[in-house]
């Protein structure tokens, strides 16, 4: 069923289990995330950019809403990365049942401003607000943040921060980055700074970047003919744990990509002849699947739907 982010962040945070928030841009992605998570008796988020929504819009969107309402497990349909208030009532307008402001780059105090305006508005629609606070490393589809600029997510300002903008969940910077190079080798968790905010915050709390980027994907990524530096990822051990201090939401969108891309390369290198579309779409959709258990396990999320 189609729900919002509360709905199944609130369960997650005091299960300490972990939902993954996976990101769609067609049909076969929504299916592999959505019937995964029935095969698991999973509840799960499917997320759009901004970029997803200039790609498919509101046929995207309601490619989403149709599949997550006929699931036999809980589904919310979020808007990642929201860039401005525009953007988060714009997707509100296309059915979305969680937003996220990402006022992150602005100083603290607009961030403030600009997430309790959307708070404010969404709230009044019955529909759940994710805000971020620090800033990540990586690339942020629109904006690159390097190492340098990259800071870690302050406890004592985050307290603050929830306090004045009634943000339901809050999106924290402890180490992860977006991307396929999260840094050289295994990305540093400050797993001290996520207890702190734990301690500090009773409300969900979400890690961006969290892809794992699997060794074996990004093998037969390059067997296939892709071309890929040194990827690194997050270590499930690292997910395992931020998961039993607050982290309720788990954003992952490169392991999709990679995992989508190797099943339509490998097709297309065996079979050259090959020109069915359903024969090349549909292994993205397969070597998905095997992507998104994984992560559903990792996270224990599997069995509380
Ligand atoms: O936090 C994430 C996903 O991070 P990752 O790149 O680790 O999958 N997202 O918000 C997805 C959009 C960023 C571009 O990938
Ligand atoms: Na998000
Ligand atoms: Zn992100």
């Amino acid at each position: 069923m189609l729900v919002t982010g509360n709905d199944i962040l609130i369960p997650a945070r005091a299960g300490k289990y972990g939902v993954a928030a996976f990101n769609t841009n067609n049909m076969e992605i929504t299916q592999a995330i959505i019937h995964t998570a029935e095969k698991l008796r999973s509840p799960v988020i499917v997320q759009m950019s901004e970029g997803a929504i200039k790609y498919g819009g509101q046929d995207l969107a309601n490619i989403v809403k149709d599949i997550a309402s006929r699931a036999s497990v809980p589904v919310a349909l979020h808007l990642d990365h929201g860039s401005s208030y525009a953007s988060a009532l714009n997707a509100i307008r296309m059915g979305f049942t969680s937003v996220m402001i990402d006022a992150s780059h602005h100083s603290f105090d607009e961030n403030v401003a600009e997430t309790k305006k959307v708070v404010e508005a969404a709230h009044a629609m019955g529909i759940s607000v994710e805000a971020e606070l620090g800033r990540l490393g990586g690339i942020e589809e629109h904006i690159v943040v390097d190492e340098k600029d990259a800071f870690l997510t302050d406890p004592q300002e985050a307290v603050t921060f929830v306090d004045a903008t009634g943000v339901d969940y809050l999106a924290i910077a402890i180490g992860t980055s977006h991307g396929a190079y999260k840094g050289k080798g295994r990305p540093y968790i400050d797993q001290a700074r996520i207890e702190e905010i734990g301690r500090l915050l009773a409300i969900p709390l979400v890690a961006h970047g969290s892809s794992g980027v699997p060794a074996e994907i990004v093998q037969r990524f390059r067997d296939s003919g892709g071309e890929i530096g040194d990827a690194a990822g997050i270590a499930d051990e690292d997910l395992e744990k931020a998961t039993q201090h607050g982290i309720a939401k788990v954003n992952v969108d490169t392991d999709l990509r990679l995992a989508s891309t190797v099943g339509i390369r490998e097709v297309l290198k065996a079979s050259p002849k090959e020109f069915d579309p359903r024969k090349v779409f549909g292994p993205a959709r397969d070597v998905m699947a095997q992507v998104i258990e994984h992560k559903l396990r990792v996270l224990g999320s599997v069995g509380k739907a």
